[in-house]
């Protein structure tokens, strides 16, 4: 183990695998947070949202949504035009407060992990223990390390490290100095698919352990989902929505939500005598007022086939071999559009032709079209 000492390599064998040190988790909150890089440029538009102690909440959302920018406010890189930043109750960033970043016990880790190059990967670990002794700071640089389960690598540079290795080492650096909070921005967005599920069930693991608060940016719904106790979705700087990923899968707010989840088939109509007209049959549109203009979403994933019954006829277009599932784009008598499904492989046989589709009614969303399109 080149650049490690003896002693501090025995002391880690005598502790056998050290857990990830505990943070004081904190309550970081955004209060009506706006944010501007000019006139015309809005980034963020009065957020207000909290990541409770110990919570792993990802900031959701598409490209250009205002993620990152809230997330380098939370750092103190960036400053809001107005609202304020509190870590546990106490101001850090306000109209006449600004704690800089590194005072505010907070960890980050980027989407390129940011190693330096040229130095150990201790001594990259290292780098966030300024507090420390030098010797303390190897020490506890190590044990950091061996939370991820590459203290082996301790004299090593960082291009001798896949990526996955890489991103734990950036995860060990930043949660070495025991923050409070741990910001993370795309974490695993270098990394190829089949690292990205290991490495993100590593770093989910450690975080438990360690009790940060954490905040993740992320622009893919499956990855917030796999990770997140809450869920904040923005769009266009306006926060949409926040809960459990299984509050915004069953009652998205809008067909913005809804979309970000699920691929939906979408179609148009009004409520007349309290149901709405479609080419796969009459919604209940309980709720809503007659004469209602509604947009009826149904996810690809909702529908059961058969070739002798159902509820709707069909014809397939196109069907393609996915595992185990396949994809059937759909002629519907009346639909505009073909139907997309999603259906288990083998529901169907390799002839089919005219079909019969059944909708599962938890998979068929209401949205009001004007409220949607405003
Ligand atoms: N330095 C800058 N100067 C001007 N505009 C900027 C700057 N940085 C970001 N923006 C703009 O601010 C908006 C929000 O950017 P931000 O990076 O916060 O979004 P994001 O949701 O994190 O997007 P992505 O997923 O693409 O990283 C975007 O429209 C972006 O083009």
């Amino acid at each position: 183990m080149p650049g490690v000492s003896r002693l501090n390599a025995q002391d880690l064998h005598q502790h056998g695998r050290v857990p990830a040190g505990v943070t004081f988790a904190a309550r970081l909150a955004f209060e009506n947070i706006s944010h501007s890089f000019g006139p015309g440029a809005d980034t963020l538009r009065g957020v207000t949202l909290s990541a409770e102690p110990g919570e792993v909440l990802c900031l959701l959302g598409p490209s250009g949504s205002g993620k990152t920018t809230l997330l380098r406010i939370a750092a103190g890189i960036e400053s809001q035009t107005s609202g304020r930043v509190l870590l546990n109750d106490r101001e850090i960033a306000g109209p006449s407060v600004f704690l800089p970043p590194e005072k505010r016990s907070i960890g980050l880790v980027f989407q390129d992990f940011a190693l330096f190059p040229h130095m150990t990967i201790l001594d990259n670990v290292r780098f966030g223990l300024t507090a420390l002794s030098g010797e303390e700071a190897r020490k506890e640089a190590l044990i950091a390390l061996s939370r991820v389960g590459l203290e082996d690598y301790a004299g090593s540079y960082p291009h001798v490290l896949s990526g996955g290795e890489q991103q734990r080492v950036a995860l060990a650096r930043a949660l070495a100095p025991r923050p409070a909070v741990l910001l993370m921005d795309e974490p695993f967005s270098g990394l190829d698919s089949r690292l990205k599920d290991s490495v993100r069930a590593e770093t989910l693991a450690i975080l438990r352990e360690s009790r940060a608060t954490a905040i993740v940016v992320t622009h893919d719904a499956e990855e917030a989902m796999r990770m997140a106790d809450r869920i904040a979705l923005l769009r266009d700087g306006r926060l949409v929505q926040a809960g459990r990923a299984e509050d915004l899968y069953l009652n998205p707010a809008s067909l913005f939500v809804a979309g970000f989840f699920s691929e939906l088939n979408l179609f148009e109509g009004r409520v007349i005598g309290g149901a709405v007209e479609t080419s796969l049959g009459r919604v209940d549109a309980t709720g809503f007022s007659e004469g209602d203009d509604l947009t009826v979403a149904v996810r690809m994933t909702g529908f059961d086939v058969s070739e002798t019954a159902g509820d709707t006829q069909a014809r397939i277009l196109s069907r393609r071999y996915l595992g185990v599932v396949e994809l059937l784009e759909l002629a519907v008598p009346g639909a505009e559009t073909p139907v997309r499904a999603r259906v288990r492989c083998g529901a169907l046989s390799a002839r089919a032709k005219d079909i019969w589709l059944s909708t599962r009614k938890s998979d068929v969303l209401l949205f009001e079209t004007q409220r949607e399109n405003a």
